[in-house]
C-alpha cells in the first residue's frame, strides 16, 4: 500500500502529518514505530492522522502517535501543523477548527501572519487528571528516585494535564540541566501510570522562561507545545510568572497566555512549517 504524507515541523518538533479522510490508513504500532526510524524510515517525533470527526459539533478527528508508536492525548506542536496541514490540502477553509482529541476537544486559529494560535483547554492540576499516585494535590511533589540518578536521590516536580501527562522541575541552568539521565528514569517513574513528560524550566524573568522537554515514547525534542504550556501553567500557579509568557525552546519560541483562573483556557501561538510531500510502500 502507497501511503501519501506530509512532513512538517513546529520549532524543530518534527511530524510525519497524514490524511485519512482522502486516503484509507490503518497503522499498527510496530509500523509507526519503523516510520518514525530516522536511518531507516520517514523520521519524526509524531505521527499525525488526520481523521473525519465522530462527533457533530467537530471539524476533524485529530490522532497523534508517538515515535515508539503508542497513542496519546495531545500535541500542541502538532495541533498546529495540523490547522495549517488541513487548509493547505484543501480539506477546510475555516481559519477556526474545533477538533477532537484523546484528551479532549482543541480549538485552532489560523491567524493572518499564518502562525496558528491554539486553544489548548485549561490545565488540570488534580492527580488524577494525569495520572499520577498521590494523597492530595499540591503546587509541588517531592519524587523519590529509584536509584541515584544525576547525583539526586529525589525531586520536586509540578504536575500538570495538558490533555497529556507533564512533570515540571525548576532548575538553575536549562542547558546544564540532566535531561538524559532524569527523563527516562521520570518518565517511568511508578508514581506516572500512564508515563509522563518531562520538562525542565529555567525561569529568566516573569515573562519568560528557558525549557527542555524529555518527552513520553520519544526523549528530547527540539520542542515540545503541550510542555511550553504545562511549564508555564505550572509556574503562574505558583506565583512565579505573568499570565503572558515566552518559552524558548531549543527550536525557538512560543507564546504561552493564561489569566491563572482554573476555568479558562490557556492559549499557545507559535508557527509552522511544512518541510516537503512524499509518499511511502507499506507492507
Ligand atoms: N510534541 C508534543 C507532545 C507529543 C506527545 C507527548 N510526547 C506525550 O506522550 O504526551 C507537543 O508539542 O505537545
Amino acid at each position: 500500500m502507497l501511503l501519501n504524507f506530509t512532513k512538517m515541523h513546529g520549532l524543530g518538533n518534527d511530524f510525519m502529518v497524514v490524511d485519512g479522510i482522502t486516503q484509507r490508513v490503518r497503522l499498527t504500532t510496530e509500523q509507526i514505530g519503523e516510520l518514525s526510524d530516522r536511518h531507516t524510515g520517514v523520521g519524526f517525533d509524531q505521527l499525525l492522522l488526520v481523521e473525519p470527526p465522530r462527533h457533530p459539533d467537530m471539524d476533524f478527528r485529530y490522532r497523534i502517535f508517538n515515535a515508539d508508536g503508542s497513542e496519546v492525548e495531545n500535541c500542541g506542536n502538532g495541533a498546529r501543523c495540523f490547522a495549517r496541514f488541513v487548509r493547505d490540502k484543501q480539506l477546510t477553509r475555516k481559519r477556526t477548527l474545533n477538533v477532537e482529541t484523546a484528551g479532549g476537544p482543541l480549538t485552532l486559529i489560523v491567524t493572518q501572519n499564518q502562525q496558528v494560535r491554539v486553544d489548548m483547554g485549561s490545565p488540570r492540576f488534580a492527580p488524577d487528571s494525569l495520572p499520577f499516585i498521590a494523597d492530595e494535590d499540591a503546587l509541588v511533589h517531592t519524587l523519590a528516585l529509584p536509584a541515584t540518578t544525576a547525583g539526586l536521590t529525589q525531586v520536586d516536580v509540578s504536575v500538570v494535564s495538558m490533555g497529556n501527562p507533564h512533570a515540571v522541575l525548576l532548575v538553575d541552568d536549562v542547558e546544564q540541566a540532566p535531561v538524559e539521565a532524569l527523563g527516562p528514569v521520570l518518565e517511568s517513574h511508578e508514581r506516572f501510570p500512564r508515563r509522563v513528560n518531562v520538562g525542565f524550566m529555567q525561569i529568566k524573568n516573569r515573562s519568560r522562561i528557558d525549557l527542555r522537554v524529555f518527552e513520553r515514547g520519544t526523549g528530547e525534542t527540539r520542542a515540545c507545545g503541550t510542555g511550553a504550556c504545562a511549564a508555564v501553567a505550572s509556574g503562574i500557579r505558583r506565583g512565579l510568572l505573568d499570565t503572558r509568557t515566552k518559552v524558548r525552546l531549543p527550536g525557538g519560541t512560543l507564546t504561552i497566555e493564561w489569566s491563572g483562573h482554573p476555568d479558562e483556557s490557556l492559549f499557545m501561538t507559535g508557527p509552522v512549517a511544512t518541510v516537503f510531500e512524499g509518499r511511502i510502500e507499506l507492507e
